[in-house]
């Protein structure tokens, strides 16, 4: 049987490719790296690649729009699990210089925000130019023509590519981490473990007082605790929002589904991502009242009564 097809934001040695490693190995799944998380997602929507794997925030910087953007879009996509990598940054060179001396350094944008206050004390000449991924920056050092003269990257490249290292550990916040998705076409829903995550994608209703507060409100009655809320614009023109919101629970656990059904109620185009593992396992508190037990007495109550009407 042939392998399941993985594509992730390359070349080998991004810490997308550290994500993808703890979802499978290199002997299960065959590793596709390609330039861009839209192309990664794109393949899995044409079925060119049965998953990908793409961040989608990091503890720092925040939510990772482009793959926030791209996932809302439609109901094409599926979460189907989470992956959380360490992230810390080193500065590779072409060769060995001072610091003063560097007046281009290339990574990732996103990258390059978690190691700005750093590389403003000590990269004073230095410009930013953009790179596609991290390890894409550093391999560019490689290349004769490239006219920039170093990049942050993770401590992995740095050893792949075996260029000197002229700094280590320069993020500006140690402990920070990136959160990554691993995502499907829709398809089956994996099994409640006790300890999930949901994702939906809430448009904003423009011209609707109190919109927002309705929104929270499904959420809150049902003791249900919210790991994520970002706005993003929907790009149809200035106050035309969507909420990404990602909650403690599975859609199979009745408080879930509950507030998800009034959600649909109020706003119908309400989409759902994906009901999937939390990757730190860690259990959530539910209020007594909004367990599957107290939603099943309360039913069980109703259900009584309704016999006695005869309807
Ligand atoms: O450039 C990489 O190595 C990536 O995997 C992308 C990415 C990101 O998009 O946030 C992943 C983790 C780091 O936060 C920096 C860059």
């Amino acid at each position: 049987m042939s392998r399941p097809v993985y594509a992730f934001l390359g070349p080998e040695g991004t810490f997308t490719e550290a994500a993808l490693r703890q979802v499978v190995s290199p002997d299960d799944g065959d590793y596709r790296p390609v330039g861009s998380v839209i192309t990664a997602l794109a393949q899995v929507r044409a079925g060119e690649a049965q998953f990908a794997v793409v961040p989608i925030e990091n503890s720092v910087e925040g939510g990772v729009t482009a793959t926030l953007d791209d996932i809302a879009g439609d109901e094409g996509l599926q979460i189907v699990r989470e992956v959380l990598v360490p992230i810390s940054f080193v500065l590779v060179g072409r060769t060995e210089m001072d610091l003063e001396e560097i007046t281009s350094v290339s990574t990732h944008s996103h990258g390059w925000a978690q190691v700005r206050n750093w590389a403003a004390k000590h990269l004073p000449n230095a410009e930013f130019i953009p790179a596609s991924s991290t390890a894409a920056g550093a391999r560019g050092l490689l290349d004769p023509e490239t006219h920039y003269q170093a990049a942050v990257c993770s401590p992995l490249v740095a050893e792949q590519v075996g260029l000197p290292v002229l700094a280590q550990a320069i993020e500006d916040t140690a402990g920070a981490v990136t959160r990554f998705v691993v995502v499907s076409q829709p398809g089956p829903i994996g099994e409640p473990t006790g300890s999930d995550k949901t994702t939906v994608v809430v448009p904003l209703p423009e011209d609707r007082p109190g919109a927002l507060m309705e929104i929270l409100d499904q959420f809150s009655t049902r003791g249900i605790n919210l790991s994520r809320i970002e706005s993003r614009p929907t790009g149809a023109g200035l106050g035309s929002y969507f909420f990404s919101i990602d909650l403690e629970g599975h859609l199979a656990e009745e408080r879930v589904s509950a507030a998800l059904a009034a959600l649909y109620r109020l706003i119908p185009g309400v989409r759902f991502l994906g009901s999937y593992p939390r990757a730190d396992q860690r259990r959530y508190q539910v209020p007594e009242h909004t367990t599957d037990a107290a939603y099943h007495s309360g039913q069980a109550w109703v259900t009584e009564l309704l016999g006695r009407s005869g309807t």
